[in-house]
């Protein structure tokens, strides 16, 4: 039998270390290190990043909106990117975003969960702004595929806190309830942001990943990590995208020293 998604996270979080890496080609950062903004630019960006982390990172995570700018010639870059990080047994986390009403959740979930796509991805990232109930077709093709998903609890931006604060609690019982009877993880993860000043949603009962984007260029750092999610630890993805991806001949080199800082401030961290 395949191994579920929540089996390969925790093998990949306890071979390689907390850490997830996002590909993010942006327009600046595809300016600084010289290549074109364009699809052959892309190319060579995604290229670069897999080639530096995908035998070091946990995860990898494509931001499939710098791909999307450039129409269906991106989205075949994106393929190829995904199609290289899972040849080379990285875990990729696509992030898009996605929320829905049912029938069309269905349709995202056949784009990026179904295991014959050529999106298919390990795991993506929703939005439960329809409901969190709108998502339990895309939760339940992420689990017959052996995939995930990381649903938006409380993102990194600092702007997202009044609003996401009145639903949180709603997003985190919905995940904590359909990854019940699951094990080491359940299908259904967390976004939480690292840049979070505190904890405000209880975590106790919640048996599934949490990603954790905004080190670095957001300004959270591994000790900040460790502080936020000391209680769940072992569960952590910390994402970090523009601190590693500045230099290109650095990438490698900033990627160990994120995930080891952050292994070491976790381990070292009291509760
Ligand atoms: O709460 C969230 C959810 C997703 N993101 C995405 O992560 C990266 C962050 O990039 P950095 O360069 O490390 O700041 C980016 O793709 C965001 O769309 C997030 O930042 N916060």
């Amino acid at each position: 039998m395949d191994q579920s998604f929540g089996e390969r996270l925790r093998t990949r979080l306890d071979e390689r270390g907390p850490l997830c890496v996002g590909i993010d080609p942006s327009p600046a950062l595809l300016h600084s290190w010289d290549l074109d903004d364009s699809p052959a630019g892309l190319e060579r960006f995604s290229r670069t990043v897999v080639d530096a982390v995908a035998d070091v990172a946990a995860a990898v995570k494509p931001q499939s909106a710098f791909f999307e700018r450039w129409g269906s010639r991106g989205i075949a870059v994106l393929e190829r990117a995904i199609a290289d990080l899972r040849d080379a047994g990285t875990l990729v986390v696509l992030d898009v975003k996605r929320g829905d009403i049912d029938s069309t959740m269905a349709a995202y979930a056949e784009a990026y969960l179904d295991r014959g796509s050529p999106l298919a991805a390990d795991a993506v990232t929703l939005s439960p702004y329809l409901g969190f109930a709108s998502l339990e077709g895309a939760i339940a093709s992420a689990v017959a595929n052996d995939a995930g998903v990381f649903v938006l609890a409380r993102t990194s931006n600092p702007e997202a806190a009044p609003l996401q604060r009145l639903v949180a609690g709603q997003v985190i019982a919905g995940a904590t309830a359909a990854n019940a009877g699951h094990s080491p993880f359940g299908p259904v993860g967390l976004v939480m942001g690292a840049t979070l000043p505190g904890l405000e949603e209880s975590l106790d009962d919640f048996n599934g990943a949490i990603l954790a984007p905004g080190l670095g260029a957001q300004g959270a750092t591994p000790a900040d990590v460790a502080r936020l999610f000391a209680p769940v630890r072992h569960a952590v993805l910390p994402s970090v995208s523009r601190a590693v991806l500045a230099d290109p001949a650095r990438i490698r080199e900033r990627t160990l020293a994120y995930r080891d800082e952050c292994a070491d401030q976790l381990s070292a961290t009291p509760v």
